[in-house]
């Protein structure tokens, strides 16, 4: 691994190079810098720049007919303010899991959740979630699935003035005529404009996307990538993404957290050092490509190890 860390480091420039500084091995004895895998189970103070999103030093594990399936060990990872993060990691390692423990739907055996700096441990109602597939209601229209999330909060716009917004924002991703369409009326990826419009009026700072793209087909799916970053880049809200891909993952985000096998544990951490506002051409630069080798190369040898362990 140190090898590959080397060739990785001579690779870059001066000034990657010092982003690179921030790309950890977390299991490795030479762990540099970065709080989640040393931070202890006392909260930061809680302050203006707190996280959205601690997850500190989780472990949880599934009970069945008298066996124990451990599923997160000692899993601690952050998303600042405004951050995108995503995470990669093996089939079956705990992902979905881990997202269920943060949305309170699960409580762990160990471990805290925080949100700017408050302990919310398997409290629901924190999060704004975007599911794989769009999971709209048959039953309303468009303009009224987009208003969804807002009108159980209680800090609801007025009915008129929500759907006002819904509408602007329609608009803006392509969607105006549609208002008044039933989702069955619209594509997978127009479905998925909708969610995620859904997921971003919600009140709550932190969402949470589980493989939104990951039903649709490559083209689509480059299109939505490329939609995703313009309408996020205006917005900055904090958001957690769980990928298999991981040329999507340094395409989006902040940070990469790679995970081990079940149970899952955070393997490596990637700062990616990429501009905003970030456009797709950026696949092609070497510092990208490397860390796409990079990370392809650790989610190998987890496969490998995962098969000797069979
Ligand atoms: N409710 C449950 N009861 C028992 N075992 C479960 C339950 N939910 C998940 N598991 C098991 O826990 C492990 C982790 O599942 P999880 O869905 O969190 O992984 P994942 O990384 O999201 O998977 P994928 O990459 O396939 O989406 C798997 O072995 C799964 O079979």
């Amino acid at each position: 691994m140190r090898n590959e860390q080397n060739k990785l480091n001579d690779h870059l420039s001066d000034n990657q190079k010092n982003e690179h500084e921030h790309v950890t091995n977390q299991n490795s004895t030479t762990q540099t810098t970065l709080q989640p895998s040393d931070s202890t189970l006392v909260p930061n103070e809680v302050t203006q720049a707190s996280p959205a999103l601690e997850v500190m030093q989780v472990h949880a594990s599934y009970r069945e007919r008298r066996k124990t399936l451990s599923v997160l060990d000692n899993l601690s990872l952050t998303v600042g303010q405004g951050e995108f993060v995503a995470i990669v990691g093996p089939s079956g390692c705990g992902k979905s899991t881990l997202f269920h423990i943060i949305g309170g739907l699960l409580k762990p055996q160990a471990g805290r959740i925080l949100m700017q700096g408050h302990d919310v441990t398997g409290q629901r109602g924190k999060i704004s979630y975007m599911p794989q597939q769009p999971a709209l209601l048959p039953w309303r229209t468009i303009e009224d699935n987009v208003v969804l999330a807002g009108e159980v909060s209680k800090t609801a716009l007025p009915r008129p003035e929500a759907i006002a917004e819904a509408r602007n924002w329609l608009a803006s991703v392509g969607l105006a005529g549609f208002e008044r369409a039933y989702p069955h009326m619209l594509s997978g990826g127009m479905q998925q404009r909708v969610a995620f419009l859904r997921a971003l009026l919600s009140p709550q700072e932190l969402m949470l996307l589980d493989e939104p793209f990951s039903a649709l087909d490559a083209l689509t799916r480059s299109d939505m990538q490329r939609w995703l970053l313009e309408i996020w880049e205006q917005n900055r809200r904090s958001v957690l993404f769980i990928t298999h891909n991981i040329e999507e993952a340094l395409l989006l985000a902040d940070r990469v957290y790679v995970l081990s096998n079940r149970p899952a544990t955070v393997l490596q951490e990637v700062i990616v050092p990429f501009d905003r506002p970030r456009r797709e051409s950026v696949t092609e630069d070497s510092a990208f490509l490397e860390r796409k080798r990079q990370i392809s190369q650790w989610m190998r040898e987890e496969q490998h190890k995962a098969r000797l362990s069979i």
